[in-house]
């Protein structure tokens, strides 16, 4: 269910980071369409030569991307096996990953986020409403293909990126790791439902509105830990009706959590009334 890729059609550039058990190079594809080499930059993601006991997982997380398609889903082109290297070529979104743009913007405003949610809650719908849970929702797994200049009227665009490797296969620190994202029911049962992306939302909405800083990233795997046990929930956002939908996404019993559509329509509401107030006021919540 791949498209395989020859390794010798791959071009390697320079080395953009890494994710977990992988590492993420710029690159690029030739293609022969009727005669003519077509050159395409790629994302290559490779599994690191000492987890490819993970490679079922690795491509398992690919091929879900690669079954649907969403316009805010990243399109994976194919894989390549060479050797002991295990690639999967990605689509290159053009300004990378939403948690490090954050980080180096400043001016982001608050129509941007709200835009980039309402983006996030369509594509978790779409998921939602195929049954398939995506087990890795946070603003790292965001990537920005479109900036949204507010000067010449146009928004942001973001594509979700694969899950990864489960979270299975990725062993108990890495879960506690990514606490506050992953729902505290996984922590028992390393089961991904979609209920869990409802909680992982709530975490990526925080993350958003704090300009990308990651929550309780102060805080060892014990703290983390122990924030679940005590119930904790994260600081509340300063505009009351974004912390409340943050609070229902994060409701420790999965059942409680809002559906796809009540959350869409919750940042509708929020983004009609964000207007209201910039235009009221002149000045508009943090
Ligand atoms: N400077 C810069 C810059 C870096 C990267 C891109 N593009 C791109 N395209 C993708 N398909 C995936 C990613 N990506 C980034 N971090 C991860 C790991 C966490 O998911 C994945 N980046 C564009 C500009």
């Amino acid at each position: 269910q791949f498209h395989m890729i020859k390794h010798e059609d791959l071009t390697w550039r320079e080395s953009l980071g890494q994710g977990s058990f992988t590492h993420i190079s710029r690159g690029s594809k030739t293609d022969q369409w009727d005669g003519v080499t077509h050159s395409t930059e790629v994302l290559l993601k490779v599994l690191d030569a000492n987890h490819k006991n993970c490679w079922e997982s690795f491509f398992e997380a690919a091929s879900l991307m690669s079954q649907i398609s969403h316009k805010h889903l990243l399109l994976v082109y194919g894989i390549s096996v060479h050797k002991s290297k295990n690639i999967m070529v990605q689509e290159f979104v053009k300004h990378g990953a939403l948690d490090l743009y954050l980080k180096r913007s400043t001016s982001v405003s608050v129509s941007w986020k709200l835009d980039v949610a309402k983006q996030l809650a369509c594509a978790l719908n779409f998921l939602e409403e195929k049954n398939i849970a995506h087990g890795n929702i946070c603003a790292k797994n965001l990537l920005l293909a479109r900036e949204g200049d507010p000067s010449a009227d146009n928004s942001p665009f973001i594509k979700l990126s694969d899950p990864g490797i489960s979270m299975a296969l990725l062993g108990k620190d890495v879960v506690l790791d990514r606490i506050p994202w992953v729902a505290p029911e996984v922590l028992d049962t390393l089961e991904i439902e979609l209920e869990c992306d409802k909680w992982s939302f709530g975490s990526t909405l925080w993350e958003i509105f704090n300009n990308g800083e990651a929550p309780l990233q102060g805080l060892d795997p014990i703290q983390k830990q122990q924030f679940y046990e005590h119930f904790s929930n994260l600081p509340a956002l300063e505009w009351t009706e974004l912390a409340d939908l943050i609070i229902q996404c994060m409701q420790y019993q999965p059942e409680l959590r809002p559906s796809c559509r009540s959350i869409i329509r919750q940042l509708n509401s929020l983004i009609t009334s964000d207007y209201e107030i910039l235009h009221a006021t002149g000045t508009h919540p943090k």
